[in-house]
């Protein structure tokens, strides 16, 4: 999920410059990263070092081995609440992932620093229900992901959000956005006509059980999600 219009590798043509890329985050096990891929997503997530409790969370060990399945045409994603740059730094450097998603709040200086230090995409959270987005997301960002995060700034809630107010919002960002929170096989494609998103964003929607992807479950969130037009669903 390259943020040009393009997976990674490929040149978009009408088809895919309309549809919604498919981001499916929380993987922990390297079957549920293969169905994935093989369902057709554009990017897949691993949560690794957050310091809220969550079964999705890997060890740094395993998010490389998870992130080293991932071939080049989808984009492999870090996910994580640490904004120390050395940290950051060395986690990355450990994974070596495509992007790295940030949440829980990230100051300009260490987006700046990140932003010249890492050789990846930078992924921010931003709150749905915040009153407004730090510019600095907005300048430094490769892209926004607007989702129904926890007090902490935590993500995989499973709660859905306005998404009349998200498409509000993103229409005033410069930055692709990509819709997150409680996302399922049967709301994606309307949350797709009413946000009018970048990329969706799925993780708790599509579980057996936390941190259990059901297959079936991922390869229908991403046909629906596919189907789903951005272009011709604008009013
Ligand atoms: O999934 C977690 O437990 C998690 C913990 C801390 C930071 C981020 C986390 N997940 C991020 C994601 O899985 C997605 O970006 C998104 O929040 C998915 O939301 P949902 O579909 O509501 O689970």
């Amino acid at each position: 999920m390259t943020v040009d219009g393009s997976t990674a590798g490929a040149r978009p043509d009408a088809e895919t410059a309309s549809r919604p890329r498919v981001k499916i985050c929380g993987l922990t096990r390297p079957a549920d990263v293969d169905a994935a891929i093989d369902a057709g997503a554009d990017a897949v997530g691993v949560v690794c070092d957050v310091p809220i409790e969550t079964p999705r969370e890997v060890t740094a060990e395993r998010a490389a081995d998870l992130i080293d399945r991932v071939p080049s045409s989808v984009t492999s994603v870090l996910v994580t609440m640490v904004t120390d740059v050395e940290r950051v730094s060395r986690l990355a450097g450990r994974v070596d992932p495509d992007a790295i998603q940030l949440h829980g709040g990230v100051g300009v200086g260490e987006l700046a620093s990140l932003r010249s230090r890492l050789d990846a995409l930078l992924f921010v959270a931003v709150d749905a229900g915040a009153d407004e987005v730090p510019s600095h997301y907005d300048e430094l960002a490769d892209a926004l992901v607007i989702d129904s995060v926890d007090e902490s700034g935590a993500g995989g809630t499973g709660e859905t959000h306005d998404w009349r107010t998200t498409e509000e919002r993103a229409a005033s960002l410069a930055s692709p956005v990509v819709l997150a929170g409680g996302l399922t096989p049967s709301n994606v494609a309307r949350a797709v006509a009413v946000a009018h998103p970048f990329a969706v964003d799925v993780s708790t929607g599509i579980e057996t059980a936390a941190g259990v992807k059901d297959h079936d479950a991922v390869r229908t969130f991403v046909e629906r999600a596919r189907a789903a037009s951005v272009e011709t669903e604008r009013p």
